[in-house]
């Protein structure tokens, strides 16, 4: 059946005439409703849902508009959040509950730790958060629960998000000294990125197709050979929500692993290595990424352990 009868798709399609006739996306009780339907409704990962395959035009054009609607509204969401989280008198980092989506940045950050973790040798000393925001609750998370000694540089294109950011850290003794703020469009920060171990690239930066693959070749130019390069992708459904990372979007990296959570943690992790590292001889012997049945055991005992059943793994692997 084509996609577009799906109707699940169509679901998607009436939410999508709601969310795009509302006023505003800024956080209130009507969008906040919407916006979680909307997520509820993306989340299965149990259909055959191939975004890549809509032939409509019209689905085609809806979906790009609403990615950039939930970028939007999820801009104005950690901004509402971030303003009150830093009014608190004491430590805000005390209160990052009180965000909604902060159960799944755990989760999301865990699982990036994992994977990182899983194809790093060394605990990175320097990483960059690229599209960090007025809430960097991925860099925050990471700093504070899985790697107590790096320091984390945060870019992101719009000051009053840093502003808020880094009113956010302040107060902390330790990630005020660990967390540094930089005003910039990532396609405008040139020297200086050879210095990262490892570089997240936000699933907001670069909306549609032809921006996240500028993104990532000015990334490639300016990183340092055999740095690690972390992207959020999206499949299934929530292929509506954000954009896709295709592995052939990667040239001059090593594409390690793409992982599609099956829980209530939207994004997909891509992790991949810019080639020229120590680890080029693997990845010259490359001819093509093969994607394995998943093979990656090690992951899947930290997945399972977490009872994430079903989850979807796509391994590279090196042409002996
Ligand atoms: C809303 S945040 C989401 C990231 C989330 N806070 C996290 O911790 O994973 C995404 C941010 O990306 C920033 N952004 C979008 N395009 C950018 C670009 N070309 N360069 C730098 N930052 C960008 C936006 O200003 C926005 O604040």
């Amino acid at each position: 059946m084509a996609c577009e009868n799906n109707l699940v798709v169509k679901q998607i399609i009436d939410l999508y005439s709601q969310i795009s006739n509302l006023e505003s996306l800024k956080p209130s009780k009507n969008v906040d409703t919407l916006f979680g339907q909307l997520v509820s409704t993306c989340l299965p990962t149990d259909t055959d849902i191939d975004v890549t395959k809509i032939h409509d035009e019209k689905v085609k054009d809806m979906r790009s508009h609403l990615i950039k609607l939930c970028g939007e509204a999820e801009g104005y969401l950690e901004q509402h959040f971030s303003t009150i989280i830093g009014s608190f008198e004491d430590n805000p980092l005390n209160h990052l509950h009180i965000f909604p989506y902060y159960n799944n940045y755990l989760k999301l950050s865990k699982l990036e730790f994992d994977l990182l973790a899983e194809h790093t040798s060394h605990v990175p000393t320097k990483i960059a958060f690229i599209g960090s925001g007025p809430m960097p609750l991925t860099s925050i998370v990471l700093a504070k629960f899985h790697l107590p000694n790096t320091t984390i540089h945060n870019f992101d294109i719009d000051s009053e998000a840093n502003t808020l950011a880094s009113n956010l850290v302040s107060r902390d003794p330790d990630l005020s000294e660990r967390m540094i703020f930089h005003t910039t469009d990532v396609l405008n920060a040139k020297e200086g990125l050879d210095q990262y171990d490892v570089v997240f690239l936000a699933a907001l930066v670069g909306m549609d197709k032809e921006s996240k693959v500028k993104a990532i070749e000015h990334l490639e130019k300016h990183m340092a050979p055999g740095a690690v390069l972390m992207l959020r992708s999206a499949h299934g459904l929530r292929a509506f929500l954000y954009p896709i990372v295709d592995s052939c979007d990667l040239k001059g990296f090593e594409v390690l692993t793409i992982y599609h959570p099956s829980d209530d943690v939207v994004n997909s992790v891509v992790i991949a290595r810019k080639l020229g590292g120590l680890g080029e001889v693997r990845s010259s012997q490359i001819e093509r990424c093969v994607v394995m049945p998943c093979n990656c055991s090690k992951i899947h005992a930290i997945m399972n352990s977490r009872g994430i059943k079903k989850t979807m793994i796509e391994e590279f692997t090196a042409i002996e």
